[in-house]
């Protein structure tokens, strides 16, 4: 039985964008500009949540209207399996069984993309996927996400997208999507409940219509925008 209710996170680290609380939301917005500005490396945003939650497509939006680079972990991998990497069938196995791939693997990718761009706003999408990913990525990286976005969806509807979603991908069944919604809850909500508890976490209602979603997206980065630019 799949659950209908949504994630706990805990509630009062994390801002909720509705138009209910976007005038609480706003009164905290001074206080971004120092969190946005503080670091010196490009501007960092991880967008995480649960498969079939809608990362990616909204992601394609905040890119048209926002012009952050977008890297979407899970893509990356992907194209290692097809370029028949040294790690290809290691990545393509774990993929198949719905678990994680090791660190060291997804950020050395990761860093890739970003040390080859000359963009200063990235996108991160599906990545850190556990304590430990999210680990690596400070060590290696030596940089945190300035912000974070979590897509909050009810576990049916994310197996529903993921039965739907006809891109042919090896993990789009009933079997890997449940295994997914296992390795989500115990390894990934962890670390979105580590970003509420420092004050980036956005968290998104991922229930609606793509256009109604990123209205919730561009009141994130509509605050953002001033200081990103
Ligand atoms: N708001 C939405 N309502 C219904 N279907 C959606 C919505 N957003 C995305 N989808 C569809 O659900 C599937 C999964 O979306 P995707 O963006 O790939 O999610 P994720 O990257 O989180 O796994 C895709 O087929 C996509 O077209
Ligand atoms: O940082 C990452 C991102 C993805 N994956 C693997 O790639 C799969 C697909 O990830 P993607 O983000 O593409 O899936 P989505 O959530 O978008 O359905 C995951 O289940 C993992 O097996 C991983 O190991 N580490
Ligand atoms: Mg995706």
């Amino acid at each position: 039985m799949l659950g209908q209710q949504r994630y706990i996170i805990l509630a009062d680290a994390s801002y909720s964008i509705t138009a209910y609380n976007l005038k609480i939301w706003e009164s905290f917005t001074t206080e971004i500009p120092t969190q946005v500005k503080g670091g010196k490396g490009p501007f960092i945003c991880f967008v995480l949540g649960g498969p079939g939650s809608g990362k990616g497509t909204q992601c394609a939006k905040i890119v048209k209207n926002y012009g952050l680079t977008h890297l979407s972990a899970g893509e990356l991998l992907r194209r290692e399996i097809a370029s028949n990497s040294e790690y290809g069938t290691t990545i393509l196995n774990t993929i198949k069984e719905g678990k994680i791939v090791p660190s060291e693997v997804t950020v050395s990718l990761i860093q890739k993309e970003m040390e080859s761009s000359d963009s200063k706003k990235f996108l991160i999408d599906g990545f850190p996927r556990s304590e430990e990913n999210r680990a690596a990525f400070e060590r290696i990286m030596g940089a945190e996400p300035d912000i974070v976005l979590f897509f909050d969806c009810p576990e049916e509807e994310m197996v529903n997208r993921v039965l739907n979603r006809n891109e042919g991908r090896v993990d789009d069944n009933i079997d890997t999507v449940r295994k997914r919604l296992q390795v989500f809850k115990a390894l990934n909500l962890p670390v979105i409940n580590y970003y509420a508890r420092r004050g980036k976490l956005y968290t998104i209602n991922a229930v609606g219509t793509v256009d109604e979603i990123f209205e919730q997206v561009r009141a994130v980065f509509a605050a953002l925008k001033l200081v990103t630019e």
